[in-house]
């Protein structure tokens, strides 16, 4: 393989390794997503394995895609039949074909909760529950809590047991209720994916071997940032038989996990040779990606790290390298705002393209002063993995049309669009009707074919149920006939009335963007040929893959979405304590960790030039000190320059 000449040995180590349990544990920017994709092309062209019999796991979608692009560019068509996508998209595969017979109650068309479809189901758990809480509990921190148990593969039951405080107990209680409605909606949400995926593997042994036959061969980017149940799942679909060793390959830099608050645990790239001990280990120390400069000023913050023993990376390039790290401070956020600006402007003067520079920032608000900025100068930006197109209200209506379609126990998104168009289903109405589903245990959606023998319904209530009972009907027969998923959404767009309301709803430019963003779902769903296909697939979508155009724009996004990125220019602002650090982290010492590591991240995204910017005036008032991360990267530039003196 000629591509094998253009790697360093440590490189080429890694991607002709024996098969067997292989992790290469290596800095950011060291190639380690590079290897990984030269692995698969290695496997396919050097042990033949077919394209087939690999699955590779990334981090988000749009990884994964970048991924094929560059192995068409190596492999032609050569590796078609690779499955690649993110652990949820991989579990959504296996469960969509294997669910049904499997787990009482789920079809193979079950829903994917997300966001806020968990939080009310959470708020619905915690209002019903008959234990008092011991202290007082908002949803948000039950769904939180509930999360890290699934992620530690408890079950409710699990949970109670292992509980060692009355609010674990009571919280244990608030799970239990929540995953019945979710049972009962036939949907799951994103940690079940995983974890009943898990189970269904581990409780059917065909089933299992059906899979390891499928995939003998398995690959995971961005190791550092998984979680105990996702580790555990990897670990069984790669379990050795007789005849065939364990093949996975696995990649990663715990000083970049900075998924913690989701339950990462960086612990388990770390075990990875107790839990295979005939693993091998390979290490790559050459950064291909940053100046030196840029990558002092990241050790500089690593090299007190205690959560990770910090490697020192060496740059590949030898250029000159002077004003590779940048600090300013600026009077409040909109200079600071202002000043990035400038530079960017400055840049494009000396020929540079807008998409080479990228603004960071720790939380999501922070864009505002500097989207003010940019337009002020009249720079083009994009803020990725802000409201996602999947988040707009017109677009989570149709989706929760469809899903009403695909899934008739699914009461959620039929709450959603009951009245939407207003049909006399207001929230009076649908409780009522509530109630009647909930009696007569059945879903809501067919209780409002009962709507006549409920009592208490206005007549336009009863018709208006009658109707869209009616309507549901023909979508179904029509979805589970031969009508493309494009076609059927067209069909409830007009029939529902929906359409008709939207003008009514908006004003003119508001409903040319609403139909803009109906139109371009309508152009998703043309890709497919089964509607809970397209259904699982738009679910699974994530913040970070918005927006994939080529467009010659600013990129402005958080620190945790630019992981795995890179830049020529990177701009981090915000630089103080209780900013990054998010002042949230400030009294506990593994928070603060993260927020370190968070950092690391955020400076080696940067190859020429990092810009790194402070103020101490941000939320009006307060007056802030800049973050202990800068006064590192000073402290760190003093001592070398003493060094160098001596
Ligand atoms: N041997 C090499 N020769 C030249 N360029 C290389 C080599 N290896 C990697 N690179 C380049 O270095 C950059 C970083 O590589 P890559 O993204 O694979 O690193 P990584 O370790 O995955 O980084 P991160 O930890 O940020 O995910 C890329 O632009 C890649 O093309
Ligand atoms: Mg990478």
């Amino acid at each position: 393989m000629e591509h094998l000449n253009h790697l360093n040995p440590a490189q080429r180590a890694a991607v002709t390794a024996p098969i067997g349990p292989v992790l290469v544990k290596a800095g950011a920017g060291s190639g380690k997503t590079r290897v990984l994709t030269l692995r698969i092309a290695y496997l396919i062209t050097h042990y033949g394995v077919s394209p087939s019999q690999i699955l590779a796991v990334t981090f988000t979608n749009k990884a994964a895609r970048e991924m094929r692009e560059r192995l068409r560019g190596l492999l032609g068509s050569r590796i078609r039949g690779l499955t690649s996508g993110t652990f949820h998209a991989i579990c959504t595969r296996i469960l969509r074909e294997s669910i049904e017979g499997r787990l009482k109650g789920y079809t193979a068309s079950f829903s994917i909760y997300a966001g806020d479809e968990q939080l009310q189901l959470a708020a619905e758990a915690l209002a019903g529950v008959s234990e008092t809480p011991p202290r007082m509990i908002e949803a948000d921190e039950v769904l939180r809590l509930i999360s890290r148990a699934k992620s530690r593969m408890l079950t409710p039951r699990l949970m109670a047991r292992f509980a060692t405080d009355p609010l674990d107990r009571f919280v244990a209680a608030c799970y239990r209720r929540y995953q019945r409605a979710l049972e009962q909606a036939n949907a799951l949400d994103f940690d079940d994916l995983i974890l009943t995926a898990y189970r269904l593997l581990s409780e059917d042994h065909d089933l299992l071997a059906t899979y390891q036959q499928r995939w003998p061969h398995v690959l995971v980017d961005e190791y550092q940032d998984t979680d105990p149940s996702q580790h555990a799942l990897i670990e069984l679909l790669t379990r050795p038989t007789a005849h065939r060793p364990r093949s996975l390959f696995v990649v990663g830099d715990a000083m970049q996990s900075i998924y913690g608050f989701r339950n990462a645990d960086h612990n388990i790239i770390n075990r990875f040779t107790v839990d295979f001990p005939d693993a091998q280990v390979i290490e790559l120390t050459t950064n291909y990606r940053s100046r030196q400069p840029i990558l002092d000023a990241a050790y500089a913050i690593i090299r007190h790290s205690r959560s990770v023993s910090p490697m020192e990376l060496r740059a590949a390039a030898t250029v000159a390298a002077e004003r590779s790290v940048l600090i300013s401070e600026a009077k409040d956020s909109r200079e600071e705002a202002e000043q990035v600006a400038r530079s960017i402007a400055e840049l494009q003067r000396q020929g540079r393209r807008l998409r080479e520079m990228a603004v960071l920032y720790r939380t999501r608000h922070m864009s505002r002063p500097l989207e003010q900025a940019l337009r002020h100068a009249r720079l083009p930006y994009v803020v990725r993995g802000s409201v996602s197109f999947f988040d707009r209200a017109v677009v989570r209506d149709a989706i929760a049309y469809l899903r009403c379609i695909a899934n008739p126990a699914d009461n959620l998104s039929l709450t959603r669009i009951a009245n939407v168009p207003a049909r006399g289903l207001g929230g009076q109405a649908l409780a009522t009707i509530a109630a009647f589903a909930s009696a007569q245990s059945i879903p809501l959606s067919e209780a409002l074919g009962h709507a006549p023998v409920i009592p208490r319904l206005s007549p336009r209530a009863v018709e208006g149920a009658r109707r869209l009972f009616a309507l549901l009907q023909r979508w179904r027969r029509l979805a589970t006939g031969t009508m493309p998923p494009d076609h059927l959404l067209a069909d409830v767009l007009e029939q529902s009335g929906y359409m008709a309301a939207l003008a009514e709803r908006f004003d003119a430019e508001e409903l040319a963007e609403a139909r803009a963003h109906l139109q371009e779902l309508l152009r998703a769903a043309e890709e497919h040929t089964e509607l809970s296909a397209f259904l699982q697939e738009i679910a699974l979508m994530t913040n970070a893959d918005d927006d994939d155009d080529e467009r010659d724009r600013v990129q402005l996004l958080t620190i945790h979405a630019a992981k795995g990125l890179e830049w020529p220019f990177v701009f981090v602002v915000g630089l103080e304590e209780g900013t990054l650090p998010h002042e949230r982290s400030l009294g506990d010492p593994s928070a603060l960790e993260e927020e370190r590591r968070l950092c690391y991240v955020a400076f080696t995204r940067a190859a020429e030039r990092l810009y790194l910017s402070w103020t101490a005036s941000r939320n009006r008032g307060q007056r802030l000190k800049p973050s202990r991360f800068l006064e590192e990267v000073l402290a760190f530039g003093r001592e070398r320059a003493r060094q160098a003196k001596q």
